[in-house]
Order: structure tokens, then sequence, then C-alpha cells
């Protein structure tokens, strides 16, 4: 069997008193693609920031294609071999884009970076072709484009690395419904084209449904739930994975009964489920 591409095992790492992420496993092969799912607090975001090397676990350990990703690194070569493993893209890209610097530059500043002996010309037109944004775009400063051209450009700025996995952090939860697909669209076409493995996380089942090969249900920083997408979706075991897909706001819904699934979810972050946990 070959390496997994990434695998983490008993991740923890608590704040305090609370445990955000509680011995947490899971493995993504090559290709494929991961959701981490779960309300609002469940410990999602922490468990991406540990695997991208944010936040430290106390306990646990990631590795990529069987090496330990180390805690720390040292000097400005393991930073950037570190940066080539795992690439993240965040929910605003706004936020991680540098407002004075145009699309163009921006990826010319990661190819040098990362690939000093190469010309970044024709790999930058390869990467906007590759994330669908015209030569136009490419003078561009942030604030000058759509959402979902930014989030375009966060994209190919992670692809120029070259990176063996891609964490997604509530990427497309900001976008219009079109625009979220267009992007999970063309998240999809990379991942045919390419061994990149993604984690997504979300609250979105939705999203899970389209882009996923297989998900993770976490509540209270512990995995309730893994599994085959399709088949936790369908068939779910635990109660909280249940009440997750029960909250989701489907069409013909009324206002009351939306919000009812929501305060129904959110008192379940808070208090425990009666069942088997
Ligand atoms: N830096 C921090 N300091 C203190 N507590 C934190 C910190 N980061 C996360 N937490 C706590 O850890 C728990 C898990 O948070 P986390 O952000 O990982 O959850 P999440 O599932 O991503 O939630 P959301 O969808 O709201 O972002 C929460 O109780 C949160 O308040």
């Amino acid at each position: 069997m070959p390496e997994p591409l990434l695998h983490a095992d008993g991740l923890s790492r608590s704040f305090g008193a609370v445990r955000a992420v509680d011995e947490v496993s899971f493995t993504l092969r090559e290709g494929g693609s991961l959701g981490i799912v779960g309300g609002s607090g469940s410990g999602k975001t922490t468990t991406a920031r540990i695997v991208v090397g944010l936040e430290r676990a106390d306990a646990g350990e990631i590795r990529i294609r069987g090496r330990a990703r180390p805690a720390r690194v040292r000097g400005r070569a393991q930073r950037l071999a570190r940066a080539r493993e795992v690439q993240m893209v965040f929910q605003d890209p706004l936020l991680s884009l540098d407002p004075r610097t145009g699309v163009e530059r921006v990826l010319r500043e990661t190819l040098r970076l990362h690939f000093p002996d190469r010309d970044p010309g024709p790999r930058i037109r390869e990467l906007l072709d590759q994330v669908g944004l015209g030569t136009r775009a490419a003078d561009a400063l942030p604030r000058e484009l759509s959402g979902g051209q930014r989030q375009r450009v966060a994209l190919a700025r992670a692809l120029a690395v070259e990176p063996a996995v891609l964490v997604l952090d509530e990427a497309v939860a900001a976008l219009d419904v079109s625009v979220q697909a267009q992007i999970l669209n063309l998240l999809a076409d990379i991942r045919r084209r390419t061994t990149i493995g993604y984690l997504f996380i979300t609250h979105d089942l939705g999203v899970v449904r389209c882009v996923t090969d297989e998900i993770l249900v976490m509540r209270h920083g512990r995995v309730v739930e893994a599994g085959a997408t399709d088949q936790v979706l369908t068939a779910p075991e635990h109660p909280y994975t249940r009440l997750l897909l029960e909250s989701v706001p489907r069409p013909g819904w009324k206002p009351d009964r939306i919000a009812t699934a929501r305060r129904e979810l959110s008192s379940s972050q808070t208090s425990p489920l009666r069942r088997h946990e």
C-alpha cells in the first residue's frame, strides 16, 4: 500500500479548559477530497490550522506521504518545503491578499520564491487560465475584482506553489450561489487533472456533497462520524449528523422553519445530545 497523501493521527488542542480538538485522526489519499463538517465551534478550523502549521497541536502528528510534518521549521529552505506540502485558501481573500499588489505580481512573487530557476511568464499564464481569469484581471488590484475573482486569485496563488494538499476553510462561504458553483466546478476540474488532495472545512453540507468523497463530522472537538460522503449523507448513523442534515434549509421552507432548525442546532452545540456519544 502506498503511503497516504496526508495522515493525521490523534490531534488534540486545548485553549484553557476548551478542548477545541480532541483525538482527531483522518487520512487523505492522493487525489482525494475530504470534508470536515460540524457546527460552529466544533473544532474544524483549529484542525485545519494545525494541518497547515498555523496552530500547534498539544498531541498527535501529521504525516505527508509518510513523513512527519515538523512542528517547527528552521530557515528559509525548510519553510518553503513546508509551504509546498500544504497551502490554504481562506473564506475572505481580501484579508489574505496584499491590497497594493496586482494579480500578476502576486503570482510572479510566489513563483520567484518557490521556483527561482524557472521563467515565471508561461506558468503565470497557465495559472490564470487554469483558474479561469482572463488577462484583463492580470493587472487588477484585489479591490477591483469581484469576490469570485478574488477567490480565483487566492486559488491561483496556492496552486502556484504546487502543494500536495490544499486546505479550503469555508472558501466558498462568502460567495453567492452561482459563483460558488463555478468555483466548486473549477476545484473539481483541477482535482481531475492533478494529484492534489483537498481538505474542505465547511458547515455547508451542500458543498460537501459536491466536492468531497469522504467526510468527517466533528462535534465538541471530536469526530462523531466518518465515512464515504454519499453513505454518511444518505444514511447518517450519528444523531448529530442527522441534526446537521435536518438543519439544511430546503427549497420552500418558511423563515420560521429555518429559524427553528438553526435554534435546534445551536442549542445542540452547548448541550450534549442524549444518545450514543
Ligand atoms: N485562539 C483561540 N483561543 C481560545 N479559544 C479558541 C481559539 N481558537 C478556537 N478556540 C475555541 O475552540 C473551539 C473550536 O473552535 P474552531 O474555530 O476550531 O471551531 P469551528 O468548528 O471552526 O467553528 P466556526 O465554524 O464557528 O469557525 C471553540 O470553542 C473556540 O471558541
